[in-house]
Order: structure tokens, then C-alpha cells, then sequence
């Protein structure tokens, strides 16, 4: 499944805080749970049930330049690679109408962020819905993830990172999933 994108009220508008076009902006009203998994690392989990089309979290992170992405993506990949480090630099490119142009944005979670930099990947596209949420009034979007399908209570929580890519390069994809390409989506930059 593809990045969705979505428009909420914002800064903007007239309307307040309680206005139904603002789902994404309350923060993280489920309950959710990180644990550890044996080759993977820390995962997030429901700790309810979540239903189809509920939002979930946000990315939250660092947004970056692009070329401090790149720097850090550097250094990511060779502690990462001697598995000192689980990364996580979300790289999401958005093709603007024109087809000429292209928005970039960079958010790293690796050292400030929320339970959403827990997620881990799933080849097969996983249970969550990765959007790209604009609000009125501010200039770049936010990643939100909303429920792709109803997801019961202890499910890991997961999305394809080839929609939203994350580094680095090469590591081994441990996803189990019966489509897994057996390597993590990753790019050069
Ligand atoms: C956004 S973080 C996810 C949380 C991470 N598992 C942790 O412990 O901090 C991304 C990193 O998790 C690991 N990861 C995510 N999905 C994976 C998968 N399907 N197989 C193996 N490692 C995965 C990789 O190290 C990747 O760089």
C-alpha cells in the first residue's frame, strides 16, 4: 500500500482545538506497547484493539536538512552495521502535481521521537497506513500511521518502510513474512 495523504484544519483556520478535522493532533489516545523481540529488536504493539482506520501515532522526530540526513545516515550505517545502533532516519518523498518537482522530507527518531520509533517493517505491507498529514497553516507535512485493517489487542504494529524509507543499507529483514525479500528497504540518498 502507498503513502495516503490527508488535509486537517490548522493554525490557519477559525476553528479551535475541538474540531473534528484535527484526529491528528491529540496525540497518542491508544494503548500501545514496546517489546522485545529476539532478532529485530524493540517492536511496538497494540495493547487494544485498534479499528480500521483509527489513527495511531505520528512519527515524531527531528526533521532534518537534507544534508544532515545524509550525514547522519553515514554515520548510522557503520554503527549500525556493527550493531551498535537501530536507526531510524524516515526518508519520504512526495512527487508534487507538477511530476517535476519533488518535496523531501527527513524526520530522525533515532534519538528524540515517540513509541512510533518502535515500528518495525513488514514486507507485506503490514497493519498500519502511513499518511501524509497536512494542516493549515504549516509549512511540511507529519507522518501518521492509521490502522489498515482492525488490529487485535498484543499484534505488533507494523508498515513497509519502502514506502517511507528507512536506512541503512542492507541489513537483513527478519519480518517473517511469506512475501520477505530477506533484506530491509533502504536507498541511496
Ligand atoms: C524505526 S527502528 C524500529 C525499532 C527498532 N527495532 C529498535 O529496536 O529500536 C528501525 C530499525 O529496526 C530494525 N528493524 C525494523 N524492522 C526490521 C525487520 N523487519 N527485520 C529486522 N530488523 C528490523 C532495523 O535495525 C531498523 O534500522
Amino acid at each position: 500500500m502507498g503513502m495516503g495523504s490527508l488535509r486537517e484544519c490548522g493554525e490557519g483556520c477559525p476553528c479551535g482545538p475541538s474540531c473534528g478535522n484535527r484526529r491528528t493532533q491529540r496525540g497518542i489516545t491508544v494503548r500501545l506497547r514496546v517489546m522485545r523481540h529476539r532478532k529485530k529488536g524493540w517492536g511496538l504493539h497494540a495493547a487494544e484493539v485498534l479499528r480500521h482506520g483509527r489513527f495511531v501515532c505520528e512519527y515524531a522526530g527531528e526533521l532534518l536538512t537534507t544534508e544532515e540526513a545524509r550525514k547522519r545516515q553515514r554515520l548510522y550505517d557503520e554503527l549500525a552495521s556493527v550493531g551498535k545502533l537501530s536507526p531510524a532516519l524516515i526518508v519520504i518523498r512526495e512527487h508534487l502535481p507538477s511530476g517535476k518537482a519533488c518535496l523531501r522530507v527527513n524526520i530522525d527518531a533515532t534519538k528524540v521521537g515517540n513509541a512510533a520509533r518502535f515500528i518495525n517493517h513488514s514486507c507485506d505491507g503490514g497493519n498500519l497506513h502511513p499518511v501524509l498529514v497536512r494542516s493549515s497553516g504549516s509549512l511540511l507535512p507529519r507522518l501518521c500511521f492509521f490502522a489498515a485493517r482492525d488490529i487485535n489487542e498484543g499484534e505488533e504494529l507494523t508498515f513497509s518502510y519502502g514506502d517511507a524509507r528507512v536506512r541503512p543499507k542492507g541489513l537483513p529483514c527478519f519480518c517473517g513474512s511469506l512475501c520477505c525479500s530477506g533484506v530491509l528497504p533502504s536507498e541511496e540518498t
